[in-house]
């Protein structure tokens, strides 16, 4: 995981850029479950008059109802978006109709001031854990193998051939989270882009908690028969001692139960659970 520091997020960036100068199309991904709190606050300012299209990925486990209305919420704002479960092979190749599609049409504009055509071109952009690498993958339609971080070594662009449509670059664009609102910070430590070095453990799972008890209480009664849920000591107790989250001396052990929760949550075992819909 990385760590953030300004200079990180300057390299980022300058990669994204030099990157952007190959492409037609950039494929932004953000999270289903929070698609505004996992979406990077540079990119667009970079991407400027490329063609973009935001991918929801993890649809599988975000609640489709407001999955649909961000959905809306970008094309609203003119913004070509798609909601993506990895494994579906229809997601997969709405994904590349629609890049192909782009790209064609960014050509299109470029070669009215006398660019060269070629095959149309795209690269993968968003945050970490996001599913950028397995897109690839399924795109590529085989197992590439996983370039590690090897400092010092400029590595060479390599394209990868999506299904003689178009080309993608192999390596995608990370970009950092957002960190300025300790509320955007939960939702990212609850959906998983961000360590729980940043935010404990069990505030994370308190969040979730909270939320749960708010929006979908029968998720909580149906996996923890937690019916009611005024102090989250004693919830997590509850939870503790049906989940047997115990100690030796048969003490509840907070820290087991936070991972029990957030575990839960992130493999939809509490139900599709979206944490924000749009303004
Ligand atoms: N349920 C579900 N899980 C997914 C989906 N896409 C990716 N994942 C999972 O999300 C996790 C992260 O996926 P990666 O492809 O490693 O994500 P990444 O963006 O490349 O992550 P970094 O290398 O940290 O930047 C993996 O456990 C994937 O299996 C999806 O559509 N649905």
């Amino acid at each position: 995981m990385i760590q953030w520091f300004p200079g990180h997020m300057a390299k980022a960036r300058r990669e994204i850029e030099e990157n952007l100068k190959l492409v037609d199309v950039v494929i932004e991904l953000v999270d289903a479950r929070a698609p505004h709190a996992s979406q990077n606050p540079m990119l667009q300012e970079i991407i400027q008059n490329k063609q973009k299209v935001v991918l929801l990925m993890k649809q599988d486990l975000a609640d489709p109802v407001k999955t649909k209305k961000w959905i809306t919420y970008f094309n609203e704002n003119e913004i070509t978006a798609l909601a993506i479960h990895v494994n579906n092979k229809n997601d997969i190749a709405k994904i590349i109709e629609v890049v192909n599609n782009k790209g064609l049409e960014q050509q299109k504009r470029l070669l009215n001031k006398g660019v060269q055509q070629r095959a149309v071109r795209a690269l993968i952009a968003g945050v970490p854990n996001v599913g950028k690498s397995t897109l690839i993958n399924r795109l590529a339609n085989k197992k590439i193998a996983k370039i590690g971080d090897r400092p010092g070594v400029t590595k060479k662009q390599q394209w990868i051939k999506v299904r003689q449509k178009f080309e993608l670059l192999d390596t995608p664009g990370i970009l950092w989270p957002k960190f300025e609102e300790q509320l955007i910070g939960m939702k990212l430590a609850a959906i998983g882009t961000i360590k729980y070095e940043l935010v404990p453990t069990q505030d994370v799972a308190a969040f979730v908690i909270d939320f749960l008890f708010e929006h979908d209480p029968n998720q909580l009664e149906k996996r923890y028969r937690l019916t009611e849920h005024d102090d989250m000591w004693d919830t997590f107790v509850h939870i503790g001692k049906h989940r047997g989250a115990l100690e030796s001396g048969g003490q509840v052990n907070f820290d087991k139960v936070a991972e029990f929760i957030l575990q839960d949550f992130r493999t939809g075992k509490l139900g599709r659970i979206t944490l924000e819909v749009p303004e």
